[in-house]
């Protein structure tokens, strides 16, 4: 394994290698199978396929009648009629023969012989037995009636595979007949959150700070579509964290801090003594450069028939075996075996210095559904710088390309936007710079130093800044945030005093979330999803303007 910060990977490599490394994962997670009522936020595992022609049958567009050929038209009897023609919801009514008319419904199905709907206001049903159509409104064949399948035809391709379960695809799957749908299955994420000066709540105090990443990186990893399975806060301790990552049952161990080469930087020994293959370890970027992600051996499980209390004597030492080598087992899942390992088997999850997180969602990381055979699939771990901006970097630079990946999402569509102003560069290497929409240009943030949170709080993007900087008017790349994009997170509704007093690029009037808000309903942000994925499928979407066709004229 290379030691930590040799030659730092380039910045679009990284993100290539984070969406690549977990393509086989991907590729053989079984799809879960959710009632309509709990896939909102899901992505499809699979296209979806109408399961019906929709509308299903002829359908009336409006309420008014139905006619058979041309008019004046016969009416029923109040006795034939029973006093309120043809409603939606009920059976095949009786065939309309050629001169009559009969009342309907909008949604109703339209009679066999039916070649018209005319609309209440524009016949007269003078009382005589006779409706008239208005002059002013000749009748067309087939006005105001939806023609069965004229929206799609049973086993019509709906939507593709990767597509995000907004309400509307809800709506759409119900009305095309399905009770559930095919969802890819969310990689569980387990977040670490390494540091001793950390303090959970209350004022900074003799040296230690408050955790900003605890309550920011799982709700941000659920917001890129994972399952958070816990956040737990180790001590900075090489036992504790080597215990925690190499009892982590979930998908993806994302640990803040520790990255560096400091006295207490656990994460490359761990990596080193659970044999992991560093697959980035370094980062061309700024911040955020000691950021990596590891591959990690499938969760290891006493071998078949052994309990923790026989695990083998000769278990090799962490450290000692490659990727895959089972015998690092655990002990298992729930069993009382804690006090059984020597000191080279440190003690697992929550009996170390591992301390949950009393807030309450964290799993045993041992918990049952976390067994897996040794020969499963392998796990990840995207080391976060403890900065915590540089941890930002790293969520998006390397967790949200894994985590795409592993969630069956498409890749977002590529959005330059112009730079306000100039931004100075590294010289050799990407700077992510926290960046606000006005109108149509990016600005840069003040307070974007590597510890910083202020910038990114009021941010809509991180701009993608090359080495050697960025001219005023440059298109430079801007990097969605998970919640300004079209992702599961709730739309973010910023407070206009912090806007005010922190992120407001200096020398710009104060804007305020109406402001920000306003400027990217016109601004960048929009126009780039309106030429981009929008445009894409309208141009596909004939059939989607039936209501505006001439069959039906305006409502
Ligand atoms: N000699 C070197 N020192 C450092 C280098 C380097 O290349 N050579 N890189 C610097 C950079 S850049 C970064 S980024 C940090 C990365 O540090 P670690 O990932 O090892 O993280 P820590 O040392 O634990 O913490 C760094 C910093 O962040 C604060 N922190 C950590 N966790 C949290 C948290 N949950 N909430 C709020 N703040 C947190 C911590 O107090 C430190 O101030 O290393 C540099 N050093
Ligand atoms: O990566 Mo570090 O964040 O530059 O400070």
């Amino acid at each position: 394994m290379t030691e930590p910060h040799h030659s730092p990977t380039p910045w679009p490599d990284a993100r290539a290698i984070a969406a690549r490394a977990a393509v086989k994962e991907a590729a053989h997670t079984a799809p879960v199978m959710l009632p309509l009522s709990e896939a909102l936020g899901q992505v499809l595992a699979a296209p979806l396929a109408a399961l019906t022609d929709l509308p299903p049958f002829d359908t009336s567009a409006m309420d008014g009648w139905a006619l058979s050929g041309p008019g004046p038209w016969r009416l029923p009897t109040d006795e034939e009629d029973q006093g309120h023609g043809i409603l939606a919801g009920h059976g095949e009514a009786a065939p309309l023969p050629d001169g009559h008319a009969v009342r309907i419904a909008t949604g109703a199905r339209v009679p066999p012989g039916a070649t018209a709907v005319l609309r209440s206001e524009y016949g007269t049903d003078a009382g005589d037995g006779w409706l008239h159509a208005s002059p002013a409104h000749p009748v067309v064949l087939g006005q105001d009636i939806r023609t069965r399948g004229q929206e799609c035809r049973s086993g019509d391709q709906l939507l593709p595979a990767g597509t995000l379960v907004t309400p509307a695809v809800l709506g759409l799957a119900a009305a095309a007949g399905y009770d559930e749908l095919p969802t890819v299955r969310r990689p569980r994420v387990e977040v670490l959150v390494l540091g001793d000066e950390l303090l959970t709540e209350g004022l900074p105090y003799d040296g230690r700070i408050r955790d900003a990443l605890g309550p920011m990186v799982g709700p941000w990893l659920r917001a890129l579509g994972a399952e958070l399975s816990g956040t737990r806060r180790l001590a900075d301790e090489a036992d504790a964290v080597y215990a925690a990552v190499a009892e982590s049952s979930a998908d993806v161990v994302v640990t803040t801090g520790g990255t560096a080469a400091g006295p207490l930087d656990h994460v490359h020994p761990t990596l080193r003594r659970l044999g992991a293959e560093l697959l980035v370890d370094g980062v061309a970027v700024r911040p955020g450069h000691p950021m990596l992600l590891a591959r990690l051996a499938p969760l290891g499980l006493e071998r078949e028939g052994s309990g923790p209390e026989d695990a083998e004597p000769g278990s090799p030492e962490p450290g000692g075996p490659g990727p895959g080598s089972p015998g690092r087992g655990s002990p298992a899942p729930g069993s009382p075996g804690r006090g059984s390992p020597g000191p080279r088997k440190p003690e697992p999850g929550n009996s170390g210095p591992a301390r949950p997180e009393s807030s309450g969602n964290a799993e045993s990381p041992r918990g049952a559904e976390g067994r897996r055979s040794p020969s499963g699939p392998a796990r990840h771990l995207v080391g976060l710088p403890g900065n915590p901006l540089a941890a930002v970097s790293g969520l998006l630079t390397l967790a949200e390309p894994l985590l795409r990946t592993l969630t069956g999402r498409p890749a977002p569509a590529p959005g330059p936007a112009p730079l306000a102003e100039a931004v100075q560069g590294h010289p050799r290497d990407t700077r992510l710079v926290p960046v606000a929409f006005r109108q149509d240009m990016a600005v840069p943030l003040r307070f974007n130093g590597p510890a910083m949170l202020r910038g990114i709080a009021v941010a809509d993007g991180l701009a993608v800044i090359p080495p050697g900087g960025a001219k005023r008017g440059a298109e430079v790349e801007v990097l969605d945030l998970p919640w300004s994009a079209s992702a599961t997170g709730q739309a973010t509704d910023t407070d206009p005093a912090a806007d005010r007093s922190a992120g407001r690029p200096a020398g710009r009037p104060a804007g305020g979330a109406a402001d920000r808000q306003g400027g990217r309903a016109t601004g960048r942000v929009t126009d780039r999803r309106a030429t981009g994925r929008v445009t894409g499928r309208h141009a596909t979407g004939r059939e989607d303007d039936e209501d505006i066709s001439p069959q039906e004229g305006p409502a």
